[in-house]
C-alpha cells in the first residue's frame, strides 16, 4: 500500500517517527535499539512510520534501510531531498515516501521532484511553513492529489529548535486544502494527546509525532487518552 493511503484509511492516523536526537543533540532512543522502537510503534498500531536520516538529529541512511527491513508499514524519509538522484537512493533503501521541503527548493525544483517520486511510486511529503511556499510548491501547476502536504509546526531555518507553533497548522489548513491534497497532515511540535486531538478535529488527516513520542513514558497510555478525547467527540 502507498504510503497516503495507508494514512487515509487509519482510524488513528499518526506517523510515528524514528529520530535519535532531539534538535539540541539529546538522546531519544534511551537504552531501546531501533527494532525495539519499531516493535514499540508496530504494537501501538503506527499505520505509516518516518525515519529521520538527517545528521542534524543523529540520523543516517542505514538507519532507514534497518527501519524499512524490520517493518511492513510504509516508511517516510525525512532528509533535506533536493535532487532526483535522491530520489532512486531512498526508494532503494526502503523508503514509500520523501520529504520535499518547499522553503529548501528554489520555485522551479518541485515540479520535478514530485513527478520524480510518483513515477518511482513514492508519496510526495511536501512540507510548508506558509502560504508563501504553498504557492511555490504548487502555483506553478504540479498537482497536490497524489501527496502529503504538512504543515511543519517549526521552522528548518532555526534547526527546529523552537517549541512549534500548533496554530500555524490551524491558520493554513484552507490553503492547505486549496492545494487539493486529499491528506493535510501537521508535523513537528505535538507533544500533548490533547493537540493531537485538536488537530485532528480541525480536519487534518495525519500527524508525523516524533519527539513527544519517543519521550512519552508511556506510549499506550499517550495515545490511548488520544484515542478517548476523539471518542468524546463522536455525538
Ligand atoms: O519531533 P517532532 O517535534 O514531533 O517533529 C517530528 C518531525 O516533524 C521533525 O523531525 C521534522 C520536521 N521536518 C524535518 C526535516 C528534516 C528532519 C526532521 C524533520
Amino acid at each position: 500500500m502507498t504510503f497516503i493511503d495507508a494514512l487515509l484509511d487509519a482510524g488513528r492516523p499518526v506517523i510515528m517517527e524514528v529520530k535519535r536526537r532531539d534538535p539540541h543533540g539529546d538522546d531519544l532512543f534511551g537504552d531501546r535499539s531501533i527494532a525495539d522502537i519499531v516493535a514499540e510503534y508496530e504494537a501501538a498500531g503506527a499505520p505509516c512510520l518516518s525515519v529521520v536520516t538527517g545528521r542534524w538529529f543523529g540520523g543516517t541512511d542505514s538507519m532507514l534501510s534497518e527501519v524499512a527491513s524490520l517493518t511492513d508499514r510504509p516508511v517516510l524519509q525525512k532528509d533535506f531531498i533536493t535532487r532526483r538522484d535522491q530520489l532512486l537512493k531512498a526508494r532503494d533503501l526502503g523508503a514509500s515516501a520523501v520529504l520535499l521541503t518547499a522553503g529548501l527548493l528554489p520555485r522551479s525544483g518541485m515540479p520535478g521532484l514530485i513527478e520524480g517520486s510518483l513515477e518511482l511510486g513514492l508519496t510526495p511529503f511536501v512540507e510548508v511553513t506558509g502560504e508563501a511556499e504553498i504557492d511555490a510548491a504548487f502555483g506553478a501547476g504540479p498537482s497536490a492529489e497524489h501527496c502529503v502536504v504538512a504543515v511543519n509546526n517549526k521552522d528548518i531555518k532555526n534547526r527546529e529548535r523552537g517549541t512549534g507553533d500548533l496554530d500555524r497548522s490551524a491558520r493554513l489548513l484552507p490553503a492547505l486544502a486549496a492545494t487539493g491534497t486529499r491528506c493535510p497532515v501537521s508535523a513537528s511540535g505535538i507533544t500533548k494527546p490533547q493537540d493531537a486531538d485538536r488537530l485532528l478535529a480541525e480536519g487534518y488527516r495525519g500527524l508525523l509525532i516524533g519527539t513527544g513520542l519517543l519521550r512519552t513514558t508511556s506510549l499506550t497510555g499517550w495515545l490511548a487518552e488520544l484515542d478517548d478525547l476523539r471518542n468524546m467527540r463522536v455525538p
